[in-house]
C-alpha cells in the first residue's frame, strides 16, 4: 500500500479519502530535519502552508510522486526541484476563493468600524463611543490590484455595498473588467484615488514590494490597505513606518513576509492596525473544500488517474486528457519509436500536430511524445511532469507545428528526430476511437498496429528478399506475428514493418543487414501494454 505523509493540520474528509488507498501518517510540527529524515518512506505528501517544501526534501523524497496543496499558493513549494524530479504538485485553486475573499471583506469592515480595538476597549471594562468614529464603505472607492477569482469575489461584494471598484490586473481584458463592472486602471491611479486597496495577487519576483515607500506615497491619507494574499508584496518596515507617521489611514495584514510573524514594528501599531494569523482560508467550509479537492487528487494519481489541478503539468484538465488520452498513447508510442530508430543523441525533435490536433489544447500530445522519446534512455525516471525539462536539459530543439490538414484521418501525429545518427520521422494516427497505426516510416507509407517487438528494414524492392528474411528469422526460431511492406514505387526502396512474437537475439540483427538489397534495419521494442 502507498504511504501519505500528512504534515499539516488537514480536514478529517481528505484523511477518510487518503485513508481508502494508502497508509496515512498525520505527522505535524515537524522540523524541516525530521521530514527530510522521513520523506524516504512517502509516495505522497499533503501539506496546507506550514510546511516548507524545501530542494532538500523533494531530493530526499526518492519515491515521492505527488506533493499536494491544501490551499492555492504553492509558494511554500520548490516546484521548479519537484518538476525535475517528476513529482506532480497539485493544488485547489478554487476550494478557499470565498474564505478568502470573505476575510478581506471582514478587514475592511474592521478597519471603517475599529472593531477590534472597540472589542477590547468593552472587555477591559470601558464604554468609550466616542472615540471610535468610523467611516461608511458606501459610496467609497475600493481598488483591486489582482482580479483574479478572490479580487473578483471581492469586487462584486464590494458593488453590491455601493462601492466604486478601480482595479489593477496586467494580464486581464478590459471585457472581463467590464463583464464585473469595474473600471481598469493602471496601478498608479488606483493607488492614488482608492479609499481602500485590497491586494489579491501572487507573489512572485516581478510582484514583489509592489507596494514599498514610494507606492504608499501616492496614496490617499484616508487610504486603507488590506493584504489577504501573500506577506513580501507588501514592504512591511516601509509600510510601519507610514502608518506610524498617519501617512494612510490604516492597514489590515493577514499575511507577511516571514510567518509566522516574528519581531515587527507592526506589532507596536494601534488602532489603525490589524493583523491576523494567515486566517483568510480559515473557514470551515473552505478547509473541507481543500482537503477533499487535493485529497481525491492524491488518491487518484497513486491509483494511476489523473489529476484535475496539476501546477506543473499545464492544461490537464481532466476534460481535455479524457479526449486526448489516446492522442497521447500514440504520440508516446511514436516517441519511443522514433528514439530507437534515431538510436544515438537527438538534438532536434520536430513535431506535427494535425487536423483535429491542431489547436491549443494539444499541448499534452507534444509532452506524451517527449515522454516517449526520452524514455528509451530515462527509462520511469521521465514522466509527464518533466519530460519537456529533461528535453531541454538535454540541449534538445524542440519545434512545434500545428497543421488543420489531415489526409485520411481526423487526426494525426508526426514526429521527426534529428541526430547523431541521421534523420527519422514517423507518422501516426487512430483508427477509429482508439487503435494506434504507424500510417509513415521516413517518407514510406504504411499502416501496422505497433506490437511490443517488432524488425524495420530499407531494403530494395526486388524479388526474393522477403523470403529470405523469413527463413533468416525462421533459421533463428523467430516468428513472425505480421509483415507489411510500404514502398513509393515499385523496385525502388522500401520498408519492412515486421511484428514478431519474441524479442530479436541480439546476433540476428547483423546478419539481417547482410541480406542482399538490405540497407538499414532496426530492431524495436516497445513497452509492454
Ligand atoms: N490569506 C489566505 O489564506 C489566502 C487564501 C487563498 C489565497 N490566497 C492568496 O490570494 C492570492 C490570489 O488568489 P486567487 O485564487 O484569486 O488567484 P488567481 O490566480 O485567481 O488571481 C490572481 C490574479 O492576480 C493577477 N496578477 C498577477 N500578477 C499581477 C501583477 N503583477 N499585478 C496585478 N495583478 C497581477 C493575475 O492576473 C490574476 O488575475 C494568491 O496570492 C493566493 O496565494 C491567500
Ligand atoms: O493553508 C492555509 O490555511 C492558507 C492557504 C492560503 O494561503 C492559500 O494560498 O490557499
Amino acid at each position: 500500500m502507498p504511504k501519505v505523509l500528512v504534515s499539516d493540520r488537514i480536514d478529517q474528509s481528505g484523511i477518510d479519502i487518503l485513508s481508502q488507498v494508502a497508509q496515512v501518517d498525520v505527522k505535524t510540527g515537524l522540523s524541516p530535519e525530521e521530514l527530510i529524515r522521513i520523506i524516504p518512506d512517502y509516495d505522497a505528501l499533503m501539506i496546507r502552508s506550514g510546511t516548507r517544501v524545501t530542494a532538500e526534501m523533494i531530493a530526499a523524497g526518492k519515491q515521492l510522486k505527488i506533493i499536494g496543496r491544501a490551499g492555492v499558493g504553492v509558494d511554500n513549494v520548490d516546484v521548479p526541484n519537484a518538476t525535475r524530479q517528476g513529482i506532480l504538485v497539485v493544488n485547489s485553486p478554487e476550494g478557499n476563493t470565498i474564505a478568502a475573499a470573505e476575510h478581506a471583506l471582514a478587514m475592511m469592515l474592521s478597519l471603517s468600524r475599529y472593531i477590534p480595538i472597540a472589542n477590547q476597549s468593552v472587555k477591559e471594562g470601558k464604554w468609550e463611543r466616542s472615540k471610535f468614529l468610523g467611516v461608511e464603505v458606501y459610496k467609497k472607492t475600493l481598488g483591486v490590484v489582482g482580479l483574479g477569482k478572490i479580487g473578483s469575489h471581492v469586487a462584486a461584494v464590494a458593488r453590491a455595498m455601493g462601492m466604486q471598484v478601480l482595479a489593477y490586473d496586467p494580464f486581464l481584458s478590459a471585457e472581463r473588467a467590464e463583464q464585473l463592472g469595474v473600471h481598469l486602471v493602471d496601478l498608479d491611479l488606483l493607488l492614488r484615488e482608492s479609499d481602500y486597496i485590497t491586494l489579491h495577487l501572487p507573489k512572485t519576483a516581478e510582484t514583489y514590494h509592489l507596494i514599498n515607500a514610494e507606492a504608499i506615497a501616492k496614496m490617499r491619507p484616508t487610504a486603507r490597505l488590506i493584504n489577504c494574499a501573500r506577506g513580501g508584496i507588501i514592504d512591511e518596515a516601509a509600510l510601519a513606518e507610514a502608518l506610524k507617521a498617519e501617512r494612510i489611514a490604516g492597514a489590515a495584514l493577514d499575511v507577511y513576509e516571514e510567518e509566522p510573524l516574528g519581531e515587527s514594528a507592526l506589532r507596536e501599531l494601534g488602532r489603525n492596525v490589524i493583523l491576523t494569523p494567515h486566517l483568510g482560508a480559515s473557514t470551515e467550509e473552505a478547509q473541507v473544500n481543500v482537503a477533499i479537492d487535493v485529497a481525491e487528487q492524491i488518491r487518484d494519481v497513486l491509483l494511476g488517474l489523473p489529476a484535475r489541478s496539476a501546477v506543473n503539468i499545464p492544461g490537464l484538465r481532466p476534460e481535455i486528457l479524457e479526449k486526448l488520452r489516446p492522442y497521447m498513447q500514440l504520440s508516446e508510442t511514436l516517441g519511443y519509436l522514433v528514439s530507437q530508430l534515431a538510436g544515438g543523441r537527438v538534438e532536434t525533435f520536430n513535431i506535427r500536430l494535425q487536423g483535429e490536433l491542431a489547436n491549443n489544447e494539444s499541448q499534452p500530445v507534444v509532452v506524451a511524445a517527449l515522454k516517449g522519446l526520452l524514455s528509451h534512455a530515462l527509462q520511469e525516471r521521465v514522466n509527464y511532469v518533466n519530460a519537456s525539462i529533461e528535453a531541454k536539459e538535454r540541449g534538445i530543439r524542440v519545434t512545434e507545428v500545428r497543421d488543420p490538414n489531415s489526409r485520411d484521418y481526423a487526426g494525426s501525429v508526426q514526429m521527426t528526430a534529428v541526430g547523431s545518427q541521421g534523420e527519422h520521422t514517423v507518422t501516426g494516427a487512430l483508427l477509429g476511437e482508439e487503435e494506434i497505426r504507424i500510417t509513415n516510416i521516413d517518407g514510406f507509407p504504411i499502416n501496422v498496429p505497433p506490437s511490443r517487438h517488432m524488425l524495420f528494414t530499407l531494403h530494395r524492392d526486388v524479388p526474393g528478399i522477403i523470403g529470405n528474411i523469413g527463413s533468416l528469422l525462421g533459421d533463428f526460431n523467430v516468428n513472425i506475428a505480421s509483415m507489411q511492406v510500404g514502398r513509393k514505387i515499385v523496385r525502388g526502396d522500401a520498408v519492412m514493418v515486421l511484428s514478431l512474437d519474441d524479442p530479436l537475439p541480439e546476433n540476428v540483427l547483423p546478419e539481417i543487414t547482410k541480406v542482399a538489397g538490405i540497407r538499414d534495419a532496426y530492431t524495436i521494442t516497445l513497452p509492454a501494454s
